[in-house]
């Protein structure tokens, strides 16, 4: 067997990579140091250096071995006692808003009765593929790959499913190609059933944001959804106002159609912490519903995405 100097074979920029070359009766053996790629980018060092060894006369066979740390992947689930109180649209902005901040961030659609990430990040005209019987996610504009059943089934076709098959699902999405992904934002369906408890028991999020608009009624089913996460073990990192405080276009006057600062009294009666409060206000569903998360923009629209990501980001820091 023959140490070869990998910077004679390769160009500079894979030899950097390359931490061993033997060959031995025509068989190379290339052991590659993948810290810190994406999928694509293995693939990519991969073909090439068997393609440029497989070229040589005195090479007939290649193989590469990619070694790297482990990426310690963490997962933030974002959860709410009940529908429609915009868990899907603040999962989205915080995604945005964490990759804004440096972190690398994928996001799973778990909410598989009404997925909404593919609309919301527009890129529903998407399918994910397998390999090595994974799930590789889908790009979207803004550099968050996403998993969402919306990508996979036709719309309305898990709603008949029951909750092991729903678990399985959910399985498929988190245990995927996640690549360099170190945040994995996890947008649970609503509502605190099994199928919530077995997605938080299984995969262990290290902790979730939990949202609701002011009303009566979705408050208390938040705090129920708290107990939930506390069932599971998983921390409540801080509680979302979503829908507070209408700006009406026409005169610009302020009202709160659902009450005002009630998430914020019922985090210190739950004590915990506060996170933010998102205003209602039509251009953010008019953006969500074109593909277009305010979070991506400069504008005031986005600030209260990134004043709470800033908070998320804070606690991810202080938890890992
Ligand atoms: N702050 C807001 N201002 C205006 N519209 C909003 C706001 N937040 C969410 N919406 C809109 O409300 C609707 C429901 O939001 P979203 O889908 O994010 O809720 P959800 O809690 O994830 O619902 P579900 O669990 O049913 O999927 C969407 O049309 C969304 O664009």
């Amino acid at each position: 067997m023959s140490s070869i100097d990998p910077k004679s074979l390769l160009p500079a920029s894979i030899a950097a990579r390359v931490s061993a070359l033997t060959v031995k009766e025509g068989r190379a053996i290339a052991v590659i140091d993948a810290a810190g790629l994406g999928d694509s980018e293995r693939a990519e060092i991969e073909r090439a250096v068997t393609d440029i060894l497989s070229a040589r006369d005195e090479i007939s066979q290649v193989h590469v071995a990619m070694t790297a740390e482990r990426v310690q992947r963490r997962l933030i689930a974002v959860g709410s006692g009940k529908g429609g109180v915009g868990k899907s649209t603040l999962t989205a902005n915080l995604a945005i808003a964490l990759a804004g901040r440096g972190r690398k961030v994928g996001l799973v659609d778990a909410d598989i009765y009404g997925p909404s990430q593919p609309v919301i990040l527009g890129n529903q005209g998407s399918k994910p593929v397998a390999r090595d019987e994974k799930l590789v996610p889908v790009e979207s504009a803004f550099g968050i790959p996403v998993l969402s059943m919306g990508h996979l089934v036709e719309p309305g076709r898990a709603l008949a499913w029951r909750g092991p098959m729903a678990g399985n699902a959910l399985s498929q999405l988190v245990d995927a190609h996640w690549g360099d992904v170190d945040t994995l934002l996890v947008d649970l369906p609503p509502g605190t059933g099994d199928v919530q408890l077995t997605m938080l028991q299984r995969f262990k999020p290290i902790g979730a944001v939990l949202v609701s608009t002011p009303q009566d009624l979705a408050l208390i089913d938040a705090a129920r959804a708290g107990q939930l996460f506390d069932q599971a073990g998983v921390p409540v990192i801080g509680l979302v106002e979503n829908m507070a405080g209408y700006a009406c276009p026409h005169c610009g006057e302020l009202s709160d159609p659902f009450g005002k600062g009630g998430v914020e009294t019922a985090a210190a009666r739950l004590d915990l912490p506060f996170l933010g409060r998102i205003p209602l206000d039509l251009a953010i569903r008019e953006g969500s519903d074109r593909g277009k998360p305010p979070a991506a923009d400069e504008g005031a629209l986005g600030s209260p995405f990134h004043e709470i990501a800033a908070k998320v980001d804070a606690w991810i820091g202080e938890n890992s």
